[in-house]
């Protein structure tokens, strides 16, 4: 919540401009909550942990390299502007004296000159100070924005699965904002409103030192105030921040499925929902609002005994001829800038208090370590070359060594002691109950997890030696649930391949090419705009089969040796599985491929199976077992 603006000593500022303010002071509110998982509304017990702002400041600081000489310029800018000030406050005190007072219009004309002048530079340099300091702010967002988003895209799929995408989201925009708050926009106002009280002191004390000495007693009143604010400020805007993250996922999740909310008639639930969460977010704007609404008075109150006491010292000087109207009123002028600086002094803290929240939840993600590390010096295996297609003999060979897994946060194994061999080209099915794990092959596969125990080897070479991106080039996934982006058919086809979708003809045509083996480029040309065919958000305006079949392309032209189908049938009719089979089996052939599915209708008997089978007992200590048949090459499928 932003503090208004002091106007409490406004009165003399009519004979100057108004002192320079760095801009950029977005809303730092609107935050959404820490990372705990589960449904809005179920949740806002805790803040993300409030970590110093010294801390803050450390931990930021070096996303400004290169960005400095704009802070500098609009510090130096600033403090420009503010000895223009300074200057003209002492013209009016002259022209008050020597043109008011006398009544000689002839000593007008200098002074005023002269203040124009001041005035113009005190303009410019206000500009440039915002200016510089807006490109230095804006630039500091995006490295800062690029760098948090880099860290995410190095945790695994688990650590989203585990959270809230409105919360994600949110820590992405709104906080980052807030770090640019904490650490340019806040640090250069710090800055400048320091630079400017002394200047404002310094001239108030040659102006007249004895009521300089009264006014510098009062300033420890409104630190006082500041300081009782600050703290209760920074809880107050971290609990809003989290309030209106529940609220926003909230929104998130209700309109994400809202196919769902409308077939279960659960509109008024919804609504429910998000009524409760918006009226957590209310009380703690409210809260809020509370704390900043006191604040303003309670130093306008300090403010106005400050300047009563001034004037009435003045009041005394004058009447004993030690001080002269224009020398009172100059005085009050610079008391007009010095006062409200000091507030704003104690108003940057509290923002910058308030902006500290953010930090936190960001410190919070970057913190947040990968569950699985590329191991330094990582080596590219020597058997395969990536983007090479087909396996070849001693290409694409898959071996689980004694495999054990227990996922992070549970406490019985998920698979134990799994071993198997996929030669290059062949095919194994591995099937099971639900819930047994056949998914989690897939995942350890990918190195989206480490196995607890034994090795997982591709080309002889364990993939926990491998560089993540050499891994993933040899091994393609296609889900249960076909992933598309909201862009056109052609560009979610040429995502397998990055580079395919340029303008030159060659990469249409791959991508053409992939599209007629996957049996997609008869419907795709029917489609209104053909490849340039939107497909709506995550495919939607495809039908279930046409969305299978440009995940078959995209994974045609990733052309890997490589392949883990994870039930590719799920959800088509029998018609449709039949017809998808026919390009999965043209993807299939020759590449090793790991079917998952527990669907075996379309399996020939001769496929080699993996079967995963649940525990027998809670004492049995090895819950799965592995059985194996001679393996079968692709071929076979039929
Ligand atoms: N990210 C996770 N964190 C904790 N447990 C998980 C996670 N993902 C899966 N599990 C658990 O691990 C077990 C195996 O899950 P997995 O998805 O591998 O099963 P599956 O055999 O593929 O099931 P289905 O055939 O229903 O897709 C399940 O009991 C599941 O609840």
């Amino acid at each position: 919540m932003r503090l208004s603006p002091a106007v409490a000593l406004q009165a003399p500022v009519l004979v100057v401009s108004s002192l320079p303010q760095v801009e950029g002071s977005r809303r730092v509110t609107r935050r959404l909550p820490p990372f705990p998982p589960g449904r809005a509304g179920s949740d806002a017990a805790d803040v993300a942990p409030l970590a110093p702002i010294r801390k803050s400041l450390r931990r930021f600081w070096p996303y400004t390299r290169g960005l400095r000489r704009f802070f500098v310029v609009g510090v130096v800018a600033a403090i420009v502007a503010t000895a223009c000030e300074v200057v003209a406050i002492s013209l009016f005190g002259r022209i008050t004296d020597e043109v008011l007072g006398s009544g000689d219009l002839g000593a007008f004309w200098r002074p005023a000159a002269a203040w124009i002048a001041l005035a113009a530079v005190a303009a410019g340099a206000s500009f440039a100070s915002a200016y510089a300091a807006a490109v230095g702010g804006e630039r500091f967002l995006l490295r800062l924005r690029d760098g948090v988003f880099d860290h995410l895209q190095t945790l695994t799929p688990d650590f989203f699965d585990n959270r809230r995408l409105g919360d994600i989201m949110a820590r992405l925009t709104d906080d980052i904002e807030a770090i640019e708050e904490l650490v340019v926009s806040g640090l250069i106002r710090l800055i400048t409103a320091l630079i400017s009280v002394v200047f404002f002191a310094t001239a108030a004390v040659f102006l007249r030192w004895d009521l300089a000495l009264v006014t510098f007693a009062l300033i420890p009143a409104f630190v006082l105030v500041s300081k009782g604010f600050t703290g209760r400020f920074r809880k107050a805007a971290a609990r809003e921040r989290l309030n209106n993250g529940v609220m926003n996922s909230a929104i998130e999740e209700a309109l994400s499925n809202q196919a769902l909310v409308q077939a279960h008639n659960r509109q008024e639930t919804e609504s429910e929902r998000l009524h409760a969460a918006g009226r957590g977010w209310l009380l703690a704007n409210l809260a809020q609002a509370r704390l900043s609404a006191l604040y303003g008075p309670a130093v306008q109150v300090v403010e106005t005994g400050c300047l009563l006491t001034i004037i009435g010292v003045g009041a005394w000087e004058i009447a004993s001829g030690r001080l002269t109207l224009g020398g009172l009123l100059a005085f009050a002028a610079y008391l007009a800038y010095l006062y409200p600086t000091v507030r704003g002094l104690g108003e940057t803290a509290l923002t910058v208090s308030e902006a500290a929240a953010g930090s936190d939840r960001i410190i919070e993600v970057l913190d947040t370590p990968p569950a699985v590390a590329e191991r330094p010096g990582a080596a590219v295996p020597v058997a395969s070359a990536p983007s090479s297609g087909l396996a070849s003999p001693g290409r694409g060979l898959v071996e689980f060594r004694d495999v054990d897994f227990t996922y992070p946060n549970r406490s019985r194994p998920t698979l134990s002691g799994l071993s198997f061999t996929a030669s290059p080209g062949e095919l194994i099915v591995c099937t099971g109950p639900s819930g047994v794990g056949k998914s989690t092959v897939a995942k350890l596969l990918l190195r989206f997890y480490d196995p607890t125990g034994g090795r997982i080897l591709l080309d002889g070479v364990d993939i926990g030696e491998m560089p993540f991106h050499t891994l993933r080039e040899h091994v393609t996934l296609l889900q249960q649930e076909n992933l598309l982006f909201s862009g056109t058919v052609g560009d979610n086809i040429a995502y397998g391949r990055p580079g395919a979708d340029r303008a030159d003809r060659a990469d249409r045509a791959d991508i053409v090419r992939a599209a007629v083996e996957a049996g997609a480029h008869d419907f795709i040309r029917a489609l209104p705009q053909g490849y340039d065919t939107p497909v709506g958000q995550r495919g939607r305006l495809l039908s279930g089969g046409q969305r299978q079949r440009i995940a078959i392309a995209r994974a045609i032209l990733r052309d890997t040796p490589v392949l883990v189908l994870d039930e590719p049938l799920t959800g088509l009719d029998e018609p449709t599985a039949q017809r998808i089979m026919e390009p999965l089996r043209r993807l299939m052939a020759g590449r090793t491929t790991i079917l998952i599915t527990h669907d075996l209708r379309l399996v020939p008997d001769t496929a080699e199976k993996l079967v995963l089978e649940p525990p027998r007992s809670p004492e049995r200590p090895r819950p799965f077992r592995l059985s194996r048949r001679p393996i079968t090459r692709l071929q076979g499928v039929a």
